[in-house]
């Protein structure tokens, strides 16, 4: 698969006098992670409907896998695994009964490799001891891995997942985090949806970022955190080399400098050679959060900034 995965031009959804989605061109490419970001009301439970064929957008055009929604869904959706928001599944039955019965209900999926199937997705989410027990007793974190497990059925080439790692503890979410980066490597690409910087800055090569139901950013993750062409220098003797390096410094705070060159043995030789001790020397890249809060402000606090472990 190559190309353009996820595509679309001006989507937008208006819910009476809400514009919940407004004119947004998403573009996502074969292997990306795409993390899509927004805080909780941005639009992005609407946009991933969109992309689903399950909600009809109001203006603006959607393609996924090179083919028009809703329009080419029947032959472009048994391609694509999907999880959103609180995942339904029957308590009384059990997990594998659960999938069988959805691999069932959707089109193309083979009666002959089901079990199969099924028993592999289940291990691949960390549900292969529990798959005989009735959902009832799973835990949220439980029937979110079986969303999960559900949307792996069809080896998909694409998945999207709206805030799969909501409900999950930290073992989870590291888990789920690793799963996702596998499914990556061996050729899916994934567009997921948070709320929460940590988490897209720790799992997307490319980002997406929704304020208010418009699209702030989007870019390569590696893009958007380039170096900046400074260094950092971390240096008990600040004053002293404030002095030596003069108008390169471009920025002082305590023992940490912000020096203008991006080749930090550069700045060592100067530094060392003017006999400035130096304890540390890093090029200087913005943080993703730094750069939200760049390019839209107001909605970089509204994005949960919080470590996602
Ligand atoms: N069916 C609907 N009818 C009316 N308004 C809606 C409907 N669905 C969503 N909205 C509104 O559209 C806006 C975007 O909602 P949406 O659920 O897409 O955001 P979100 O980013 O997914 O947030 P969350 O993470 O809380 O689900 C919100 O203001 C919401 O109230």
């Amino acid at each position: 698969m190559s190309g353009t995965v996820i595509a679309t031009h001006g989507l937008r959804k208006s819910f009476g006098a809400v514009r919940a989605v407004d004119g947004i061109d998403l573009d996502v490419r074969a292997g990306d992670v795409y993390g899509f970001l927004g805080a909780n009301g941005s639009g992005k439970t609407t946009t991933v409907r969109m992309l689903l064929g399950l909600v009809l957008p109001t203006a603006g055009t959607v393609e996924v896998l090179g083919r028009p929604i809703p329009k080419a869904g029947r032959e472009v959706l048994p391609r694509v695994g999907a999880l959103i928001e609180g995942p339904a599944a029957y308590g009384h039955l059990s997990a594998t009964a659960n999938l069988s019965l959805s691999d069932a209900s959707g089109p193309g999926g083979s009666r002959r490799t089901r079990k199969a199937r099924i028993g592999e997705v289940l291990d691949q989410v960390g549900l292969g001891g529990v798959g005989k027990r009735a959902v009832r007793g799973f835990s949220l974190g439980m029937r979110q891995r079986l969303g999960l497990a559900g949307a792996l059925l069809r080896r998909p080439d694409l998945l999207v997942l709206d805030e799969p790692t909501n409900g999950l503890d930290p073992q989870g979410i590291h888990e789920i985090r690793e799963l996702l980066l596998d499914l990556n490597r061996t050729g899916t690409t994934v567009f997921l949806s948070s709320h929460l910087l940590a988490e897209i800055e720790q799992l997307a090569t490319r980002v997406g970022v929704l304020d208010r139901g418009r699209m702030v950013l989007q870019d390569d993750l590696a893009t958007l955190t380039a170096p900046t062409g400074a260094t950092v220098v971390d240096t008990p003797r600040a004053a002293q080399a404030r002095e030596v390096l003069g108008d390169r410094v471009l920025s002082a705070d305590g023992d940490r400098l912000v020096v203008r060159g991006s080749e930090p043995a550069e700045v060592n030789a100067v530094l060392v050679g003017a006999g400035v001790p130096v304890h540390g020397l890093t090029l200087q890249r913005p943080t993703l959060e730094e750069v939200v809060l760049a390019a839209a402000a107001g909605s970089g606090d509204r994005v949960q900034a919080g470590a996602a472990s």
